[in-house]
């Protein structure tokens, strides 16, 4: 088949076509990508040998634009959807993957005006407005928040079930911000430091690229030996040697902790559209697998109580919430399908 995947913006989004595509690409499919010149698109996929084809159309996002805005962003959406219907054309495209974000726009709508059959995976507990829109147009949408036919097990890197092990003990705790880092981790990581420190608790912290200098110098300041990364790409070497993470619930990064059993306190990132980072942590309290609190001045409190628990039983609960190869499971469905 020839595959086309769309959609970016943030990591969490990237990282769902990164692992679509490995894996369509392992089953001998022909596969291309279609993003944005704006967000991280071309930072994950423009020097990428995995795609035979990537395109970057002009497009920003149309949601929080009004006015000029908005009528400017709705014609570079237009532009692009006509680029991407030729794309489309030019490809032989058998189907069109979307992993939502805005610059999933173009390419979805242009698989509906062309008949190209269009799959969505949705990352979030709670569906994102483009998706909602896109839904009913499409062949299958996939969640793994949904029971039944929609449901997926998260598409995460084969890497965090190989090397997922129950945790009992916290010798060495992660930050993590998700893809741009989050200020307010950072703040929390740095006022627990000492407390960890003196634990003997070592500390692995993901920060984002804007503020590795600022953390780095703080911890540098207290005379602690913190791992400090502003954007890495080996976060699932890190998760393998953490025991308990402190974490933005970002969709991709939630799901990947869950795969390793790395028991996580989650703060989800309170702009979060529709508050989906909530949504998303709440399926996993819900299951009595972690811990979720509201950004707030006394929340330091909370997270060493939280440390201090009997984290073995989140561990556990977590490794029943989610099952391996489920990238390959979406691709078979679209096989069958097709
Ligand atoms: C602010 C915002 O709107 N964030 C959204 C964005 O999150 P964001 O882009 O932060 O995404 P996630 O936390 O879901 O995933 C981040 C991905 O990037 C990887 N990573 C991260 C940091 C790093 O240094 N290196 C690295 O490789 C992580 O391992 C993970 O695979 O997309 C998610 C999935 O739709 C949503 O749930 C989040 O709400």
């Amino acid at each position: 088949m020839n595959l086309i995947f769309t959609g970016g913006g943030t990591g969490g989004h990237l990282v769902i076509a990164l692992s679509l595509a490995e894996t369509a690409r392992s089953r001998g499919h022909t596969v291309m990508f279609i993003g944005s010149t704006s967000g991280q698109d071309r930072q994950w996929f423009a020097n990428s040998t995995l795609f035979d084809e990537v395109h970057f159309l002009e497009t920003t996002g149309v949601v929080n634009k009004s006015g000029f805005g908005k009528l400017a962003a709705l014609w570079k959406v237009f532009k692009a959807l006509l680029k991407s219907r030729s794309l489309i054309r030019s490809f032989h495209a058998d189907a069109v993957v979307s992993v939502g974000g805005f610059s999933a726009a173009p390419a979805s709508m242009a698989a509906v005006v062309s008949g190209t059959p269009l799959y969505i995976h949705e990352q979030n507990a709670v569906t994102g407005k483009l998706n909602r829109l896109l839904r009913p147009y499409a062949r299958a949408f996939f969640s793994s928040y949904e029971e039944g036919d929609n449901h997926c097990d998260y598409p995460v890197n084969p890497r965090y079930f190989e090397n997922a092990r129950i945790r009992s003990e916290v010798k060495t705790v992660i930050f993590l911000g998700g893809s741009q880092g989050a200020k307010f981790i950072n703040d929390l990581a740095l006022e627990i430091a000492p407390w960890l420190h003196d634990k003997g608790i070592h500390i692995i912290h993901q920060c984002g690229l804007k503020e590795e200098d600022r953390v780095r110098a703080a911890y540098h300041e207290f005379g602690i030996e913190a791992e400090v990364y502003g954007f890495t790409t080996q976060i699932a070497e890190l998760c393998e040697r953490s025991d308990f993470a402190v974490s933005r619930s970002g969709a991709s990064t939630l799901w990947e902790l869950c795969a390793a059993k790395i028991p996580a306190f989650f703060i989800p990132f309170p702009y979060a559209a529709a508050d989906h980072q909530y949504h998303n942590a709440r399926y996993i309290i819900d299951h009595n697998a972690g811990w979720c609190e509201r950004q707030s001045e006394g929340i330091i409190l909370k997270l060493q109580e939280a440390i201090q628990s009997d984290i073995r039983a989140k561990s556990e609960a977590l490794g029943k919430l989610i099952a391996s190869n489920g990238a390959a499971h979406i691709i078979e469905k679209i096989e069958k399908d097709i």
